[in-house]
């Protein structure tokens, strides 16, 4: 068998794996990433964040021509063709996919096709084309992540939907039941219901999006009621079959039994790092519920081996994935002497951004409430509604809040969060501020346009300063 020698191997070629391995080559250290899947992008490109924004998209515009009334413009039945939207997706995502995977194939790295196993620490066995086995001084583990499909009475006898197959469909469903009211339920669930579905929900806790403070929670719980989404919150999923074509999802929701009826069903309940298969156990590399344990240098318990985005990560974000694999880098060639400087990584978890697509969108950044809790910081909290700012009026866009959170005595922005109109691209702002150690007083005095929507910062701010 081939055995052939690097400094670095990279297990897998999505947006950290790259981002790692083109910091790599740019420091000339000697890479290879190994990469299994037939076609090359991640999941990003592929079959997460591109793909998903861009029927989102076709959704929105949807929604935005239903209400074209309110602004005095009349249109009579606009119609829908899912061909048309996948003939757009699959255009887009042709064109970031060729560009990722010329940078794949050209980059100052090798590019191997194949499934990654560790032999041991410092040994990788690659099974392709051809068998090969990898020697390294360090590698990254950027295997990504799998959806998890809960234990459901019947689920394996019937045809359900995984978010890739939701966003490959050509047909739209009549009416779509999501199990998993986090990021992907919520963003399918809004998608469909703007591309005119019937959409129900089907959510384990007590509101949507537990990812964000429970008032965040609450409100995109509530818009989307408004907007004609079943949300069935405290609810688990006990049973499902297959009647006439129909999916029949049996639920129990705060202990009374009921029978949803669909014509399609979408499992949404999470995704679980993709560890399974590389035999981390033969590196001594510690793994918890198939995450990879790291420090908070991405160091795994073997030293010499990293892992980066959705195989370790807490929060499974493609920025997220892109600084670690930079990071880690970095830390490669401090450590093997290429470049001269002391190893130090700034607290990215304090900088947390998270951002979900729906509409009205929902996004956070700075501390976790949790966070600020385990550090008994002194805080003070004002927020401002988007029903009584004008811009959003205009936009006739009045649903949701923003938040703003400082530290009482030095006027530190600890965190952020919104949901309302283009909250996503509004969040930046605050991101910039908390980066930048900008505080509330200082951001106060920061002039805005009048009227824009992100003049609606300086209401909470001017409260707090
Ligand atoms: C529907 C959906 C929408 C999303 N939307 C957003 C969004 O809007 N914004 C956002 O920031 N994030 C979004 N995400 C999350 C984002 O896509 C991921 O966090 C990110 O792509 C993870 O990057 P990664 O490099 O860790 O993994 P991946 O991109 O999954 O790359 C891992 C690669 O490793 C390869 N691999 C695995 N095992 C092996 C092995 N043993 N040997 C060789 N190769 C291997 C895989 O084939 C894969 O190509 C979304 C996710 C989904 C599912
Ligand atoms: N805009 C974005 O950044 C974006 C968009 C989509 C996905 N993502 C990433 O993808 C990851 C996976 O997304 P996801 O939505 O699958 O996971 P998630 O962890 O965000 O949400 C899963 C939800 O399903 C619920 N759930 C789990 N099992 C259930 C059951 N049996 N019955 C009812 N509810 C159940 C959980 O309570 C949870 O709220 C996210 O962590 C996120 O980082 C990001």
């Amino acid at each position: 068998m081939k055995r052939l020698k690097y400094q670095v191997v990279v297990i897998g070629g999505g947006s950290g794996g790259y981002a790692a391995a083109a910091k790599l080559g740019e420091y000339g250290i000697k890479t290879a990433i190994v990469e299994k899947a037939e076609k090359l992008g991640g999941l990003c490109i592929l079959r997460g964040c591109m793909p998903s924004k861009a029927i989102i998209e076709s959704a929105n515009r949807m929604r935005e021509i239903r209400s074209a009334a309110e602004f005095g413009i009349h249109v009579s039945g606009p119609t829908i063709s899912m061909n048309e939207v996948q003939d757009r997706k699959e255009r887009l995502i042709g064109n970031f996919q060729e560009y990722r995977e010329d940078q794949l194939r050209n980059g100052k790295f090798d590019l191997i096709r194949g499934q990654a196993t560790y032999r041991t620490g410092t040994v990788l066995h690659v099974k392709g084309d051809e068998e090969l086995e990898l020697e390294c001084d360090y590698s990254i583990v950027a295997t990504g992540s799998v959806p998890s499909v809960p234990e459901i009475d019947g689920l394996e006898k019937i045809d359900y939907w995984l978010s890739k197959d939701a966003l490959d469909t050509r047909e739209l469903p009549e009416h779509l039941i999501v199990i998993g009211g986090g990021a992907i339920g919520c963003e399918m669930a809004h998608c469909f219901e703007g591309l005119g579905s019937k959409v129900t929900i089907v959510q384990r806790s007590g509101c949507l999006l537990t990812d964000f403070d429970e008032d965040i929670g609450d409100t995109i719980t509530e818009i989307s009621k408004k907007r004609g989404i079943e949300v069935c919150c405290n609810s688990k999923a006990k049973s499902v079959r297959e009647e006439n074509g129909d999916v029949l999802l049996e639920i129990e929701q705060n202990g009374v039994t009921k029978e949803i009826r669909g014509s399609h069903l979408l499992i949404a309940a999470g995704r679980k790092p993709a560890t399974d298969g590389l035999c981390l156990a033969n590196a001594n590399v510690e793994t918890e519920k198939s995450r990879v344990k790291t420090n908070f240098h991405m160091q795994t318990s073997n030293n010499r081996i990293f892992a980066i985005g959705d195989s370790s990560s807490e929060l499974p974000v493609v920025h997220e994935a892109v600084i670690q694999g930079e990071a880690v880098a970095k830390q490669i060639a401090i450590e093997t002497g290429v470049i001269d400087e002391e190893i130090s990584r700034s607290g990215i978890s304090d900088f947390e951004l998270f951002g979900i697509f729906t509409h009205p969108e929902c996004a956070r950044a700075g501390m976790r409430k949790k966070e600020i809790e385990d550090k008994s910081l002194d805080t003070q909290t004002a927020m401002y509604c988007f029903s009584d700012h004008g811009k959003s009026e205009i936009l006739n866009e009045t649903d949701g809040f923003v938040k703003l959170i400082v530290e009482k005595n030095s006027g530190r922005i600890l965190s952020a969060s919104a949901v309302g109109p283009h909250v996503i691209e509004l969040i930046h702002e605050i991101q910039v501020a908390i980066h930048g150690g900008i505080c509330i007083k200082d951001f106060a005095a920061i002039p805005h346009y009048h009227p824009t929507l992100a003049e609606i910062w300086t209401y909470p701010a001017e409260e707090l300063s």
